[in-house]
């Protein structure tokens, strides 16, 4: 069985600029706290038809923050897929483009889901040892790429890692990433920078009861000041998905590729103990959580448990992979054996996704689907009102 990542066969190149009018929408992939992502065709090239690819539009009516992000998630993508950078666990932007309403972009197709939807299926939620050490490997590579570029992913999380139709893994969501410049010595990290006042006040400021609700934590990321994207050595934002965010974020202490690492740890935490370790009853809890609990390692010790220990160190100088990044993970014993230079051709992946959406595509005509702009048109549409007579309790006449 073929078991390489497969690269899109669609026409499209980074420098594409995306006509929306020609698009057409299969269906609604998923809405995430910035964009919603459509599987779409185009309908005038015939190419697409049979190999349709993921549209994210952002409705430029969206807040300033979330259009910032989107343009950023763009950037990095256009450098994931320069030719000199390209990694085969990390998407490749196919086009975009901003018109008056949208911001937009189009990505490879992921048809396997994602790793959350897939640990649930699994019995018991959780997966086998040796599928954890297929998944980890992938990621420890890409995150390996995006680190050497200078990038801290900074949001790792089981809904982000998408399974292509190959059965491998792409990371997905770069809107909460960072430049931050690659140290020439480790002793860098050693000294704080002057915190900024924002962040001494990080802890208090989520103690403090929030005005406005929001959706599930496990999709929507914290971000608590106006995001840096590009700066230093380390970065201050307070970024991240509450049971993911590692303890120096939370302490506000500056932070750097390191707290993927950590976010690393609790991915295979949640992956073989089907929970993430330091969930609480409310935020408050779980960054208590975080800052104070040991992991609980149930059951024997074992390659396992000791990579998923040295991930989860409070403190970010003595955490696995602070120093010589992931070439100290790819050394740990749990990895032993493991060709990292022959990944897409040694290992078959343990999930091949079923062709459920083959069958959707392989019906699909040139006037398939509908227009994503429309899409929007109808949501902003406001629903009509209620004929009078329906409106018993004010009418007076509704009884003659
Ligand atoms: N390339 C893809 N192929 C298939 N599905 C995708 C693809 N990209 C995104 N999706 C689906 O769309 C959903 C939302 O996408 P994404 O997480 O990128 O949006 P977001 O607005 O940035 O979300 P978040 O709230 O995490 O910031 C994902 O959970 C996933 O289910």
């Amino acid at each position: 069985m073929e078991t390489r990542p497969s690269s899109s066969s669609s026409s499209l190149s980074p420098a594409t600029n995306l006509d929306l009018d020609r698009l057409k929408a299969l269906k609604l992939l998923g809405k995430g706290a910035t964009g919603t992502v459509f599987l779409v065709h185009d309908s005038v090239s015939d190419s697409s038809v049979s190999s349709p690819f993921a549209l994210k539009l952002v409705d430029k009516s969206s807040s300033s923050s979330s259009l910032r992000r989107a343009r950023w998630e763009i950037q990095i993508l256009r450098r994931l897929s320069d030719d000199t950078n390209t990694n085969p666990f990390l998407p490749k932007l196919l086009g975009s483009s901003e018109s008056p309403d949208f911001i937009a972009w189009a990505l490879p197709y992921c048809s396997g889901g994602d790793l959350n939807v897939l640990r649930q299926r699994q019995n018991d939620g959780v997966f086998s040892s040796s599928v954890i050490k297929f998944y980890l490997t992938e990621i420890v590579c890409a995150l390996d790429h995006l680190h050497t570029m200078g990038i801290a992913y900074r949001d790792l999380k089981p809904e982000n890692i998408l399974l292509q139709e190959s059965g491998h893994v792409t990371l997905t969501d770069f809107d909460l990433s960072c430049s931050l410049a690659k140290p020439t010595r480790p002793e860098f990290y050693l000294s704080d920078p002057e915190p900024d006042p924002i962040h001494k006040r990080s802890l208090s400021l989520f103690r403090q009861k929030k005005k406005k609700k929001t959706k599930s934590a496990r999709v929507n990321p914290i971000t608590r000041r106006r995001l840096s994207f590009s700066g230093g050595e380390r970065s201050n934002s307070f970024v991240g998905t509450d049971e993911y965010i590692s303890p120096e974020v939370i302490r506000g202490d500056g932070h750097d590729f390191a707290v993927d690492w950590w976010a690393l740890g609790v991915l295979t935490y949640e992956m073989m103990y089907g929970e993430t370790p330091f969930k609480g009853r409310c935020k408050k809890e779980t960054f208590r959580n975080v800052l104070m609990k040991e992991p609980e390692l149930a059951g024997k010790p074992s390659d396992l448990t000791d990579l998923i220990r040295r991930l989860l160190v409070k403190d970010p100088v003595k955490r696995l992979g602070f120093r010589r990044g992931a070439a100290e993970i790819k050394e740990h014993a749990f990895f032993k054996g493991v060709r990292w230079d022959l990944l897409t051709e040694v290992l078959r992946p343990p999930f091949i996704p079923l062709r459920d959406d083959g069958e959707l595509t392989g019906k699909v005509t040139a006037e398939s689907g509908f227009g994503v702009k429309e899409y929007f048109e109808k949501l902003r549409t406001p629903p009509p009102l209620p004929l009078t007579h329906e409106c018993s309790e004010n009418n007076p006449f509704v009884d003659f």
